[in-house]
This record gives structure tokens, C-alpha cells and sequence, in this order.
């Protein structure tokens, strides 16, 4: 049973073994509101697996997921998403052949609320929400411009406006710079910076250089468990990550 918490996402004593071997190992951490949160790691340290029993996608063999104190672990993907969980993986799941509107505009969330969509999905409502998540992504000037022809950067902020669309309280990014530019990691940092201000975000990411720009707390996972969890300049400094990850 999980204690009721201010925090926004409690996960306790989580564990994930597959045949046996434990790829996330009786893992504890706390995420507050309005919290950018960087989780770091060598390869196969259970990152991305940490993202996936959030998301639903991975049931947990024990533990909790409690997000604003509701149990997540035994519930559908679907419905973590309504709870307000967002997710987003490494490779952009846009619809290439719409414009950047229509696909801002088809994440629009259906059904909210007891009434859903019937009443409350005016034609206004949408489009002052897509030039909201628009300006925030900064493709506001190419709103008419079909996804297949932004840049990778630029697609991978169109996704996280899609996620943004659903306004969620909590939104977990897996490598969101991997194949950017310098550019287009700076403009990302700040996107993430301008993001956590009305919500929390994790992000899992091997950049250092794009760490070091957006990171307030970092965790440091290694073989499942927490091996650091700090400031940047306290990871930095921890002789037990320098030996299994930043030294290398
Ligand atoms: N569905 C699965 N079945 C079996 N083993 C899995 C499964 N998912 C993950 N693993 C294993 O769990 C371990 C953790 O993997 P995970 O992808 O979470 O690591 P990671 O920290 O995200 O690594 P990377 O930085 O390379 O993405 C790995 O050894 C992986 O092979």
C-alpha cells in the first residue's frame, strides 16, 4: 500500500524481472510537481524500462506507481494517458503527410470529462490550443507545412506538441536530442525549461553537454537501482559514477 504524498509521482520499491533477471531492482524515487527531472545511465542500466512501467507499457512484478496518490501499476496504457501521463520515445510517431495543424489538431484530446468531446471540443477551444502548443514548440510559422519536411529536430518538437496538446501533468522524454544539431539541442533545452514551468518532466539522456543545460536534480540509475541522485555537479563529483558511467 502506497502512503498518500505531495508528490506528484511516487514509485516505491519497483521491480521488473524478466526471466529472472531484474532490469529495474526495487527502485524508489520521487518526482514533485513542476519537476524537470534527468535520469542518466550506462546502457542497459533499466532507463528506458523505468519510462515503460510508468507508461504502462511493462507491468511491474512488484512495487507501486502512485501518481498524484493513485495506483498506476495495475491500470491499461490508455488510461495512465487520461490520467496524465505523457510519453514520448525516440523515434517521432508523427503523421508525415499531414501539415503540423492537422497533426496538433488530431492529438486534441476526445472526451473529457462526463460529456466529453460533444460539448466542450468547440472548433475555437482546438484552434487557439494548437497555436498555444504552436508558439510553444516554436513552429508557429510553419503550421501549414506538411510534417514530412521539418527538419528531425522540428519533428521531434512537433511530437512533444502533440503530447502537449493533452496537457499532461507529467511528461517523460526517452533521448528527445539524440540526432539533433547543436542548434537544435540548444533550442530544445529550452523548450524542456519553458515545459517543466506547468509540469513535470523526466528525461532520460546520454548527452551530458544537454544535461548540464536543462538539469536540476539527476538520477543516476546503474543495473536497475540508484546509483547517485543529485545536484549535477554531486553526480559529477560521485566516485561510483565516474567509475561506471562519466569516466567512460
Ligand atoms: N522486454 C524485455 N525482455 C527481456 N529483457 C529486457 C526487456 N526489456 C529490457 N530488457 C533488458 O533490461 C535491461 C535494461 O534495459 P533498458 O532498455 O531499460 O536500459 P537503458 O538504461 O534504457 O539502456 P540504453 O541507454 O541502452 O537505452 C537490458 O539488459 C535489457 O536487455
Amino acid at each position: 500500500m502506497t502512503t498518500t504524498t505531495d508528490f506528484l509521482l511516487a514509485i516505491e520499491d519497483l521491480t521488473v524481472s524478466f526471466d529472472g533477471f531484474r532490469a529495474v531492482d526495487s527502485l524508489t524515487m520521487y518526482i514533485d510537481k513542476n519537476e524537470l527531472r534527468v535520469v542518466i545511465g550506462p546502457n542497459g542500466a533499466g532507463k528506458t524500462t523505468l519510462l515503460d512501467l510508468i507508461c504502462g507499457k511493462t507491468k511491474c512484478s512488484s512495487g507501486s506507481i502512485s501518481f498524484k496518490n493513485k495506483e498506476m501499476t495495475k491500470m491499461a496504457e490508455h488510461e495512465i494517458v487520461r490520467s496524465g501521463i505523457g510519453r514520448k520515445f525516440q523515434t517521432p510517431s508523427i503523421y508525415e503527410n499531414l501539415t503540423v495543424y492537422q497533426n496538433l489538431e488530431v492529438s486534441y484530446p476526445e472526451g473529457r470529462g462526463v460529456f466529453g468531446s460533444l460539448f466542450f471540443k468547440t472548433t475555437d477551444a482546438v484552434t487557439q490550443r494548437v497555436h498555444d502548443v504552436a508558439r510553444e514548440i516554436q513552429l508557429e510559422r510553419f503550421l501549414d507545412t506538411e510534417a514530412a519536411i521539418l527538419s528531425h529536430g522540428q519533428k521531434q518538437w512537433l511530437e512533444i506538441g502533440m503530447l502537449l496538446m493533452q496537457d499532461p501533468e507529467l511528461l517523460m522524454l526517452d533521448e528527445p536530442v539524440a540526432g539533433m544539431s547543436a542548434k537544435e539541442r540548444d533550442e530544445t533545452a529550452e523548450l524542456l525549461n519553458r515545459i517543466c514551468e506547468n509540469r513535470s518532466v523526466i528525461v532520460i539522456e546520454h548527452d551530458m553537454e544537454f544535461v548540464k543545460k536543462i538539469a536540476r536534480k539527476v538520477t543516476v540509475l546503474h543495473q536497475g537501482k540508484i546509483l547517485a541522485e543529485g545536484s549535477m555537479d554531486k553526480v559529477q563529483a560521485d566516485e561510483k559514477v565516474i567509475e561506471v558511467y562519466l569516466g567512460h
